[in-house]
């Protein structure tokens, strides 16, 4: 039988059967699919595709047990500290349920309607709240965006508070600003099919505030522009010149 520890760095090679993966850790077992269908599982991608039923539960645990090794390691006294005694096991509830979940969770369900009145004007949501972490220090990046829609009549229309929960659900994931907008206009190019799409994004960035360079007062703004946005400046300034004014 295989080592159980090991799951094989590629679809070639050994073939697992269910009995030995039970054996894994959680982890394991769940990489070992992602390899065996060559699917990415970067910081910003989602794998809840490759995540049964019970198993959320076990990397909790996994990561909770590193999380004590981590603070074992940092010298700090997790037994008598009153204060740290449960760290570990907040840590990996907040890293799998809360801030992360957008690595471990399918997409939201998502009601589209039929384009009934063929609306081709601009629509912008926004400034919607953006809750993320760099992928470098895993510190928050915290700020806001918004999303300009260009509908044609074959377009889905989806209601307005769901482009807030798939801005969430694709921000609550460890990256960086720029990946993470493509993302985002990407899955709802798809949902939506409009004319064009645009995405702005003003975000601080708390490894630049807390440590490193020590810096609390520059945020990063970026955008991205698809289909008639990109192509139409008059559109393109439109958009821009309906965002708030930035302080
Ligand atoms: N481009 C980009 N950079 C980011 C983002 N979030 C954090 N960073 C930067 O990623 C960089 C990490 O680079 P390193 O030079 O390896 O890290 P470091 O030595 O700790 O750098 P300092 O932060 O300058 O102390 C830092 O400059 C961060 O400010 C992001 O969303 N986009």
């Amino acid at each position: 039988m295989a080592d159980p520890t090991q799951a094989p760095s590629r679809p070639s090679g050994l073939i697992l059967d269910e009995a030995d993966l039970a054996q894994m850790p959680a982890s394991e077992r769940i990489r070992y699919r992602l390899v065996g269908a060559d699917k990415r599982y970067h910081a910003n991608d989602n794998i809840s595709a490759f995540v049964r039923e019970g198993e959320l539960a076990e990397i909790k645990a996994e990561v909770q047990a590193k999380m004590a090794e981590v603070l074992k390691a940092l010298v700090i006294d997790t037994e008598s500290d009153h204060n740290t005694q449960e760290t570990a096991k907040r840590v990996a509830k907040m890293f799998v349920e809360e801030v992360f979940r957008g690595r471990y969770q399918p997409m939201p369900d998502v009601t589209e309607f039929p384009n009934i009145s063929r609306l081709n004007e601009l629509m912008i949501v926004g400034p919607i709240t953006v809750r993320s972490a760099c992928s470098h220090h895993m510190c928050p990046i915290i700020g806001k965006l918004w999303i300009g829609v260009l509908p044609n009549e074959h377009s889905n229309l989806i209601g307005l508070s769901k482009y807030a929960r798939i801005a969430d659900w694709i921000m609550s994931r460890p990256q960086i600003q720029e990946e993470a907008v493509i993302m985002l206009a990407d899955t709802l190019l798809e949902r939506v099919k409009p004319d064009g799409l645009a995405i702005v994004m003003e975000a601080d960035h708390f490894c630049m505030a807390w440590r490193g360079v020590k810096d609390n007062d520059s945020a990063m703004t970026n955008s991205v522009m698809r289909g008639a946005f990109l192509k139409d400046a008059n559109l393109r300034r439109e958009f821009l010149s309906l965002l708030p004014k930035k302080s």
